[in-house]
């Protein structure tokens, strides 16, 4: 199907100088699976991106934790699209439940994001993903399907674009979705891309999975047919974030 294994670390609030640079030697002394099995990408606070980046081993790239949604100026507070393209940050995360829910960023904000930050170059991970009432009142769906239409209806090449499914009650929670629930998902979606975007976009865009994935859940999750790989908060943290990284060759 030739979707790349993609793995994304996200650092989130977390951190000081001295473990950033902890971190960032586990990785450069890990050995990886070839890298074109498996993208990676890790997501430091913003502070610290210009640090990673000069330490981070060549084959792995940064991505920031969000960025502004049009171009820069008196936004107090806000980090544009264009000051990452000027440090030479490929990546940003964009609609991170968190910021959803902690910060009320709504659909059509993230999407509004998502198709500034692409318009200057960025790639972009965007985030999706129900709450645990959501997905009790049956909801799972329609919730995906509405995040991902307001990215939708504001971008038409998403060549650049990896969706992250991230259901809101895995999060942090140490409560992952089984392979099975995830695959579901993933599988709904991607239908949802072939029939409301286009078939092509529906096989080629990654569609990967968040939520309490570790070291341990990492293999059966990634050999879902339709599960792309991995955006990890906490585990990213850890040594165990190689092995994450690794389980790319279970989803061959
Ligand atoms: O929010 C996440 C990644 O963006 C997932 O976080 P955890 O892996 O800590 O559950």
């Amino acid at each position: 199907m030739g979707r790349k294994f993609f793995v994304g670390g996200n650092w989130k609030c977390n951190g000081t100088v001295e473990e950033v640079k902890k971190i960032v030697a586990t990785l450069n002394d890990g050995k990886v699976v070839e890298q074109d099995i498996v993208e990676v990408v890790v997501s430091p606070p913003f502070v610290f991106l210009p640090l990673v980046q000069s330490l981070l081993r060549s084959d792995f790239l940064v991505a920031a934790q969000n960025c502004w949604v049009k171009k820069g100026g008196a936004f107090t507070g806000e980090i544009s699209a264009e000051m990452l393209v000027n440090l030479g940050i490929p990546w940003v995360i964009l609609g991170h439940s968190e910021r959803r829910s902690l910060l009320s960023e709504s659909n059509e904000f993230v999407g509004d994001k998502v198709s500034y930050a692409l318009s200057k170059g960025l790639k972009v991970i965007a985030c999706v993903g129900e709450t645990l009432e959501q997905r009790e009142s049956g909801l799972t769906m329609d919730i995906v399907a509405a995040q991902t239409k307001a990215i939708a209806d504001r971008i038409s090449d998403w060549t650049n674009v990896v969706i992250a499914y991230e259901p809101v009650w895995a999060i942090g929670t140490g409560k992952v979705a089984t392979p099975g629930q995830a695959q579901e998902v993933h599988f709904e979606l991607r239908k949802w891309l072939k029939e409301q975007v286009n078939p092509d976009v529906a096989e080629s865009v990654r569609i990967i999975y968040g939520g309490s994935v570790n070291g341990a859940n990492c293999q059966e999750l990634a050999e879902q047919p339709d599960v792309d790989g991995f955006l990890v908060g906490g585990a990213s943290l850890k040594p165990e974030f190689l092995d994450i990284i690794n389980s790319a060759t279970a989803s061959i």
